[in-house]
Order: structure tokens, then sequence, then C-alpha cells
């Protein structure tokens, strides 16, 4: 589907820089000095234990938060970006509404409209559910609605927030289908997990983070294989960390 955008060379996408790059809430550091890149089309996982800090990682790379201390950089033009959550954020309309309205922010001629939002809908397995309210579906189809919307947005960069945590094993296989699909669009992919199965079947590369401090970041094979730092290794053997 080559919806609103002209041919783009993804590999061409901007790589994105956190230099330096600390959160701190009422006085309290919750991200501390965090320096990594991300670049090429790569599924980066981003891994560590509660409260590490993996979700405020996501919003500030998205733009979401301003860091309070260092800086958040494209290194050329920003390129499109969409957020999967782990509660998606859905207008209370029906499904297919949800996606025309997408695309009507993002300036597609109404008449394109549904007819890219009925493909979407129908690659997500969603088609027969076009006219349900999106706020009464299940939290899978909900999930794959937003993975939808993404889907429509085209984006270069993709970030995915525990968008599986709340889901059963055939909608968390659903969602793995959908990242694939977008990493073999050319998507970049930086998704947060608790789930160290699908990290494993995931990821290329892997960014571990504990108590707000970035320990890792890896490609995946030596991540899991042979961990740098024993926080990792002893949250890969499950043990409590942090
Ligand atoms: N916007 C915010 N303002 C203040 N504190 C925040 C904010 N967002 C997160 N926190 C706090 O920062 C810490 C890290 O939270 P975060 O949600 O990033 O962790 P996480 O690694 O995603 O955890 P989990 O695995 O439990 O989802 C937590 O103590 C949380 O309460």
């Amino acid at each position: 589907m080559n919806t609103m955008l002209q041919a783009r060379q993804h590999a061409d996408v901007a790589a994105l820089a956190l230099e330096g790059t600390s959160f701190v809430h009422r006085g309290q550091p919750l991200l501390t000095d965090v320096s990594l890149r991300l670049e090429g089309c790569r599924r980066t996982l981003v891994m560590g234990p509660n409260g590490a800090g993996k979700s405020l990682l996501m919003r500030l790379a998205h733009g979401l938060l301003p860091p309070s201390r260092g800086r958040v950089r494209w290194e050329g033009a920003p390129p499109r970006q969409a957020m999967v959550f782990q509660r998606p954020v859905l207008l209370k309309r029906c499904a297919l509404d949800n996606l025309t309205y997408a695309l009507a922010v993002n300036g597609i001629p109404w008449r394109r409209r549904r007819r890219l939002a009925r493909e979407a809908l129908e690659r997500f397995g969603l088609g027969e559910l076009a006219r349900r309210p999106a706020r009464v579906l299940s939290g899978g189809e909900q999930q794959r609605l937003a993975l939808a919307r993404a889907w429509l947005l085209e984006p270069d960069m993709l970030f995915l927030d525990e968008p599986t945590s709340a889901l059963d094993p055939a909608a968390i296989r659903a969602v793995e289908a959908a990242v694939d699909d977008f990493h073999r669009r050319g998507t970049r992919i930086l998704m947060s997990t608790h789930d160290l199965h699908q990290a494993r079947r995931l990821a290329d590369e892997v960014i571990f983070l504990c108590d707000g401090r970035l320990l890792e970041q890896a490609d995946a094979e030596r991540f899991f294989s042979a961990p740098a730092t024993p926080e990792a290794a002893a949250f890969l053997r499950g043990e409590l960390v942090g």
C-alpha cells in the first residue's frame, strides 16, 4: 500500500541520538545521563525491570516529554513517527472512523480515506468490526486498531510501549506479526517489553535499563548470550534486579 507518501528511502532515515539525557521529576532523577544512538531500520527492544524508565525513555525519544538535561536529536530531518501505547488512545468513534480521522489529520483527500481505512482494517483482521465503537473492542482488537492507524501513517520510526503486556497469546502473535510487517516495510522500531521470549523473537538490538540508567546497548545475539553487566545477567536469569 502506498498511501500518502512519495516513495521514501527508509535507509536514509535520520539517526536518533540521545545525548546525556536525564529526566528529573520533583528533584528525583528518573532517567540519568542516557546516551544512545538508533540508526538504520533495526528492531531495538528496550528491556529492564519495573520502574527502570523504559516508558520514560520511549516518551523522551518520541518527543512527548522534554528532557531535564541533555538532548534528543535527529541527525537530519525528523522522520515520520508513530507511537503505539500499552493502552491505545482511541477516539469515541467506530473503528473505521478512528482511521479515517487519522488520515484526515494527515491531509488525505476524503475520497481516498475510506478505501485506505478499509484496507488497513482488513489487513489487521478487523474488517468485520469496522462499525463497532473503538472503545468497546477487546484489548487485542484495540491494539490491532492502533497498529492499523500507525500503518496508515507509514512511519519511518515506530515506538511501541509494552504493546502486548495485557494481551493473550493469539493477540500477542498478531502484534508481533504486525511488527514484522512494519520492519519488512523498512520502519525502524523501538519497542519496550517485559517478555524475554518476545525480545528474543523480535530484537536485532537490545537496550537494557536499570534504575533509570542505560546499562547496555548491544546486538541481541550478544546481549542474550553474554550480557556485559551483572544486572543484565541477573535479569536474564529471572532474578529481581534494581
Ligand atoms: N511523567 C512522569 N512524571 C513523573 N514520574 C514519572 C513519569 N513517568 C514515569 N514516572 C516514574 O518514573 C519511573 C520509571 O517509570 P517508567 O514507566 O518509565 O518505568 P518502566 O520501566 O516503563 O516500568 P514498567 O516496567 O513497570 O512499566 C517510575 O518510578 C514512574 O513512577
